[in-house]
């Protein structure tokens, strides 16, 4: 029986091969949604120290999350392949967030970002032979509604652990858009990726037909 060998990549250049160095589920179907084949490695980077230097010395959120996603791409090795790396902060009038870490850790998140606009300040980068090639940031801003206690209690209750896979504690692309009254940003950009910068940046590079 031979080897099982995936179908060519009708869309992009089989010379580059590509890499998503993200273990986020989001990320990975937006890339395969839009007909990109690739690898996917979870980098190993510790976050939590990375944030924290970068506050020390003073950094933004949006400077934050580019090192953040600069350190996910140089983490994996490589080779040959074109390594996307990308990162997502949260921040309301000057606290960050991280992601959840349990369904009370949500309820008390939403609970101060109700009535109030966020930023999800989401970078992505592109590295090839262990440089960054390519950086981007997009930062768009959400207004969630001022919602019950009922009403949060129940979106908990509908979403389970599937809002803590999100740094916001929401999906967007379900029940977490009933959050919100007002958005301004592109939708793919919030689920974690800029994905039309990303796809103008991998035709420059060649790794996508033009
Ligand atoms: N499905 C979904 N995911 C979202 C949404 N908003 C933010 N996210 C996810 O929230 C996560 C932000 O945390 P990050 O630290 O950037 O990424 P991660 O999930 O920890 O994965 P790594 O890249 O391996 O660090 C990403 O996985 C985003 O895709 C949304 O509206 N829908």
């Amino acid at each position: 029986m031979p080897a099982l060998v995936p179908p060519p990549a009708l869309l992009q250049n089989n010379e580059s091969p590509l890499l998503l160095a993200s273990g986020s589920h989001s990320r990975r179907r937006m890339l395969e949604n839009a007909g990109l084949v690739f690898e996917s490695l979870t980098p190993g980077v510790d976050e939590d120290s990375i944030k924290h230097q970068a506050r020390k010395a003073g950094c933004n959120a949006a400077t934050t999350a580019l090192k953040l996603a600069e350190a996910k791409a140089l983490a994996v090795a490589g080779g040959d392949a074109v390594v996307i790396g990308a990162d997502q902060m949260l921040s309301c009038q000057d606290r960050w967030y991280d992601k959840p870490t349990s369904l009370e850790d949500a309820r008390a998140q939403l609970r101060t970002l109700r009535g109030q606009t966020h930023c999800l300040h989401t970078a992505v980068v592109l590295a090839r032979h262990g440089q960054v090639v390519w950086r981007h940031v997009e930062e768009p801003r959400l207004s969630m509604r001022a919602f019950s206690d009922t009403f949060l209690t129940r979106y908990l209750q509908a979403e389970g652990a599937r809002c803590l896979s999100s740094v916001g504690a929401y999906r967007l692309e379900g029940p977490g858009l009933l959050l919100f009254w007002h958005i301004e940003g592109d939708s793919f950009t919030i689920q974690g990726l800029p994905m039309l910068a990303l796809m103008a940046a991998l035709r420059q590079m060649n790794v996508l037909l033009d």
